[in-house]
Formats: C-alpha cells, sequence, structure tokens
C-alpha cells in the first residue's frame, strides 16, 4: 500500500489559545511539504499534531504507513557512543544496513563519541542517521536544519529529495527556506484563528 498523510479540517488549541484552525493537507506517495511560518505560530504543535502525540481541538488525521519523527528531543542514549546507542535502535528496527547512514550523513568518524559530547549539528545528523535506518515511508521533520552548516544543510535537503524520489512522504517545519521537491509550502499564518 501506498503511503499517505491526511489532516481534515484542524485547529490547534494551546492552553486558553486557539492557534490555527481550518487546516487542511494531502500528501501522497513522493510529496514533500514545507510547513512555515514565524516563531510560535504553531508549526511545532501540527507536527505534533500529525505525529499523533498531540490531540487536535477539531478535525482528523489519517494515515496510511508509519511514521518517524525528528525533533528537538534526541531519542539516543547521551551516555553510549554514538556508534553503541544508534546500534541500539538498528537492532530494534531491524536494520540490515547500517553503515549506509553513517556515511550519508558523515557520522563514522563519530562512532566512538559518546552522544553528549556531539554538538548540536552532529545531534541533529545522528536523529537523521537513526530515521534512515528505520525505513518508514512518512518523515515529519521538525525544524531539521536547525544547528547545521551550509554543507550539512544541504546533505539534508538531498536526503529529503531522495526520500520522496523513492515513494515517501515528508512534512518538514522550518522557520527557514528549505529546497524540498516539488516547492509546496503551508504557512501557518493563513490558518490563524
Ligand atoms: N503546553 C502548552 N501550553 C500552552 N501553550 C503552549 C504549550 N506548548 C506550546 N504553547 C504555545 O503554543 C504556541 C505555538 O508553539 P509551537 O512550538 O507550536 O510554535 P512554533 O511555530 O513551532 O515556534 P518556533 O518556530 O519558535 O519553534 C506558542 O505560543 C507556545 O508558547
Amino acid at each position: 500500500m501506498q503511503a499517505q498523510l491526511i489532516a481534515k479540517d484542524i485547529a490547534c488549541r494551546r492552553g486558553e489559545r486557539l492557534l490555527f484552525k481550518g487546516l487542511s493537507l494531502a500528501c501522497e506517495a513522493g510529496d514533500a511539504l514545507h510547513v512555515a511560518g514565524a516563531n510560535g505560530v504553531g508549526k511545532s504543535s501540527l507536527i505534533r499534531i500529525l505525529a499523533g502525540l498531540l490531540r487536535p481541538f477539531t478535525g482528523e488525521i489519517s494515515t496510511t504507513g508509519d511514521m518517524g519523527l525528528i525533533d528537538e528531543r534526541l531519542a539516543l542514549d547521551p551516555h553510549q557512543p554514538l556508534g553503541r546507542a544508534l546500534g541500539f535502535w538498528e537492532r530494534l528496527d531491524g536494520c540490515s544496513d547500517a553503515g549506509r547512514a553513517l556515511d550519508l550523513l558523515q557520522l563514522d568518524e563519530l562512532r566512538d563519541i559518546p552522544v553528549r559530547y556531539l554538538s548540536t549539528g552532529q545531534k541533529k545528523r545522528a536523529a537523521l542517521a537513526r530515521l534512515l535506518n528505520r525505513k518508514c515511508p512518512i518523515w515529519l521533520l521538525d525544524e531539521p536544519l536547525n544547528g547545521l552548516d551550509a554543507q550539512a544543510q544541504a546533505s539534508v535537503e538531498a536526503l529529503v529529495a531522495q526520500h520522496c524520489a523513492s515513494g515517501g512522504i515528508a512534512v518538514v517545519a522550518s522557520h527557514q527556506s528549505i529546497a524540498l521537491p516539488g516547492g509546496r509550502t503551508l504557512t501557518i499564518e493563513d490558518y490563524a484563528a
């Protein structure tokens, strides 16, 4: 079955504030979508709603295919060397070609460094390596370019393009511009409540 992600008539309330309402989107296999907007408009909230981690105030989400989320929380043991921390998930995820992600993200030489010592950009690349190893069709990326230099940003854009070219879906929340295949953008301010 092909990947699909559909959100219908979503409203989001945080605390006492309605952030946005009437937001719908539909992504099919191969689609990428840039979720844009200023700080605090609700980009992360939308990503968390799509991931099933936050209940929408109104509306419904339906998905076909597994989802993988990258946000500011790094789901890797900070006390383990990077190679071992990734290895833990590789075994759980049944990943057979773990070296590929380390290569693609230029992490090979950091294998023996404890995760807590990695720089911001290195941690972001480690999170992407874990996502690649999971081989899930729907990627939800919250500010994936934060902390990355220009070369690493271009690598992320290339990885997303590759993922979509092979039938994946990518929804990317970013306050900065990002080159995604198809160039579709959803601006949260357009749905301000
Ligand atoms: N648990 C919460 N209770 C109340 N308000 C919250 C809660 N979580 C977030 N907010 C508020 O909801 C708004 C949207 O937050 P969100 O993190 O989704 O914005 P964002 O567009 O991703 O911002 P940024 O670009 O700064 O990451 C913010 O004003 C934030 O303060």
